[in-house]
């Protein structure tokens, strides 16, 4: 028999300390006892935010005026085929509180690892804990350039997360700029990615490592994630056999490109945003849109299904 698919709405609901609110299931339901984020099935008749906005109200006594999607996730339990369709919400009317009887609690993002949630959620705490752009840096031979440049993204751009990809440089020059990178991304809150092999964590405690598509398709041969589960990994991707690598090795998240035709690969033919789309869908992890995106790319990038965008140029002046 074919197994029962299920449509569910959920919201990541932020406060403005940054904290998100989760809830407990009740202990005699599906999941009992687990952490959710707070949402429902959608009846036949609605869409995906009409359910949320439904299901906020009954569970929780809230009135969403604002919601983004923020990932799609579809999971096979034993049982049934679920499609978790996440939003994120910053605005609503009303305190929030547990109309059904249920726990709710408001946490830090970071601390989301501690609270034991559905086996479907993983990529929902990586998606809650990434920003929505990510900056990879262009080759730079001056280092002063590069750094006023990679402080001006920061103060000015708000960027939150920075992969350093510096593939003429040297060794022990890509070592001495990733320490100087590190401390300015550090001093600002932001993460730091080394596009290296894993092994240059060892060396250089950044925040995570970026594999090329290459160093991606060796480590997916041996199947496992090659760094610490409190690191992040990343990787590029330009078509489905690369996400499913990206699945087998445990990256948390991944750029696919190129949306767009770019300067830097005019030779590499661009998704375009239909066939990017389909490709996120069936993605189990975020996805940044990467190739010839801007920050006016990002809503677009969200709606499709995009964790948001990542760029160098944009960022890079
Ligand atoms: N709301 C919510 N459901 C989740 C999450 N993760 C996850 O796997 N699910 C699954 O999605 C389904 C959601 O059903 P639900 O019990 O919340 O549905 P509902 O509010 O419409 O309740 P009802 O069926 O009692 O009317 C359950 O099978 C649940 O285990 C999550 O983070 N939030
Ligand atoms: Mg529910």
């Amino acid at each position: 028999m074919p197994k029962r698919r299920v449509h569910v709405a959920a919201a990541a609901i932020l406060n403005e300390q940054g904290q998100v609110l989760i809830a407990r299931r009740p202990a005699t339901v599906d999941q009992g006892g687990l952490w959710e984020f707070p949402g429902g099935k959608l009846a036949p008749y609605e869409t995906g935010l009409e359910a949320l906005k439904r299901e906020l109200c009954e569970e929780l006594g809230i009135e969403i005026t604002r919601a983004q999607p923020l990932i799609r996730i579809h999971h096979e339990y034993p049982d049934k085929h679920i499609l978790l369709d996440v939003w994120e919400t910053r605005q609503f009317s009303g305190e929030p509180f547990g109309r059904e009887g249920q726990a709710v609690r408001w946490v830090e993002i970071a601390d989301l690892y501690n609270y034991a949630f559905p086996a479907a959620n993983l990529p929902i705490l990586r998606a809650v804990a990434l920003p929505r752009e990510y900056l990879i840096t262009p080759e730079e031979a001056d280092e002063a350039i590069f750094e006023t440049r990679l402080i001006r993204a920061l103060d000015e751009d708000g960027v939150r997360l920075v992969q350093l990809r510096a593939k003429e440089l040297d060794e022990a020059a890509y070592i001495a700029r990733a320490e100087k990178a590190l401390a300015i991304c550090h001093a600002r809150g932001a993460r730091l990615l080394l596009n290296a092999e894993p092994a240059m964590l060892d060396k250089v405690d950044a925040d995570g490592i970026h594999l090329t598509s290459v160093r991606l398709a060796e480590l997916a041969e041996k199947g496992e994630r090659p760094i610490p589960d409190n690191k992040w990994l990343s990787a590029s991707t330009h078509d489905q056999q690369q996400l499913d690598q990206a699945g087998q090795v445990v990256c948390d998240f991944v750029s696919l490109s190129p949306l767009r035709v770019t300067p830097s690969h005019p030779e590499r033919p661009p998704l375009g945003w239909h066939d990017f789309q389909s490709l996120v869908e069936q993605a189990c992890m975020p996805v940044y849109a990467l190739g010839g995106m801007s920050r006016h790319d990002s809503d677009h990038a969200r709606a499709v299904g995009a964790q948001g965008i990542a760029s160098i140029r944009d960022f890079w002046k």
